[in-house]
């Protein structure tokens, strides 16, 4: 048997359609969503993922502008852009492109922009009213990865989910978020001994470690939902993910494809975080 595909570009554009209508009637009330991307240094894989979210924001009627800053640029002058943005009224969402040069601290430019426009969802604010279960801007990956579950009604109260990674942007809440529906969660990482063992006792496994065949079809149990969050460039140009997709589409009841699985969703939910604040919501 095969697993059913979870197509994350299909599913990207029908929320993009929803979200159109939410932006028009958003657009009667005089209110056009605004993101301002920051873009700092000329990183190819950056700029091709900044094209990215212009070409989805200006789909569903955002209107986003992009600040180009040289690699060269100060801590401080980045922090004095963030706080402008902070102050301007008609930016409604910051998005600071990562990673960001060795000289700046990531952390600090993430505690700058205003928990109000954090529309990445990782301002330390936003991340403890994710872990309490308050409304907030959740993380972009994570929050797509548990809408393509819940887009296929996948159970995930009492399953037990198993995420290898532990990265602040992805495997810690996607984490937390499967716990905030009840799963059991199991973190596993590069120190983790014997994978396999806690692999194959996943109902459902999450995999976002950035190397490619992590994953093959020894570590999955028949019947389990595999989402791959890798998006590893190969030496011909082509994208593959960190899952073995040949071998454990023949395991799984569920299976995400790379590329059109997890990444087009993380845009589509940056969108919906940038309608969000737009709306003052948070
Ligand atoms: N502050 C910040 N927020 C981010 O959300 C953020 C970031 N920094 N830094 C880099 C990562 C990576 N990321 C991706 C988004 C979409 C695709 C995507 O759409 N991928 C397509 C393929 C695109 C292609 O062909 O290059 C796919 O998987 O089908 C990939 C990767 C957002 N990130």
């Amino acid at each position: 048997m095969s697993a059913e595909l979870i197509n994350g570009r299909d599913l990207a554009q029908e929320l993009r359609n929803q979200m159109k209508d939410e932006v028009i009637a958003l657009k009667k009330d005089g209110v056009t969503p605004h993101l301002t991307v920051v873009l700092v240094g000329d990183n190819p894989a950056s700029r091709s993922y900044v094209k990215g979210k212009e070409k989805a924001s200006a789909e569903v009627g955002i209107q986003s502008k992009v600040i180009e800053l040289p690699g060269t640029v100060s801590e401080e002058e980045l922090l004095q852009l963030i706080n402008e943005l902070n102050d301007n009224n008609s930016v409604h969402g910051i998005l600071v492109q990562l990673p960001l040069p060795k000289h700046i601290q990531e952390q600090k430019v993430i505690e700058t922009i205003s928990p109000s426009k954090d529309v990445d969802g990782f301002h330390p604010v936003n991340i403890g009213r994710m872990m309490t279960g308050q409304d907030t801007f959740l993380p972009c990956t994570p929050f797509g990865i548990m809408t393509m579950l819940h887009s296929k009604d996948i159970s995930i109260e009492g399953k037990h989910a198993v995420i290898i990674g532990r990265s602040n942007i992805v495997g810690k809440p996607i984490g937390q978020l499967l716990l905030n529906e009840n799963a059991t969660v199991t973190y596993c990482h590069s120190k983790t001994k014997n994978l396999k063992e806690f692999t194959t006792k996943a109902d459902i496994l999450i995999v976002a470690v950035g190397r490619p065949n992590v994953i093959n079809e020894e570590h999955v149990k028949e019947g389990s939902v595999v989402i791959d969050v890798g998006i590893n460039r190969l030496q011909d140009g082509s994208l593959t993910g960190d899952v073995d997709f040949d071998s454990v589409v023949e395991k799984a009841s569920h299976i995400t494809p790379v590329p059109r699985g997890v990444g087009p969703m993380t845009i589509a939910m940056l969108l919906h975080n940038t309608i969000k604040a737009a709306k003052g919501l948070t």
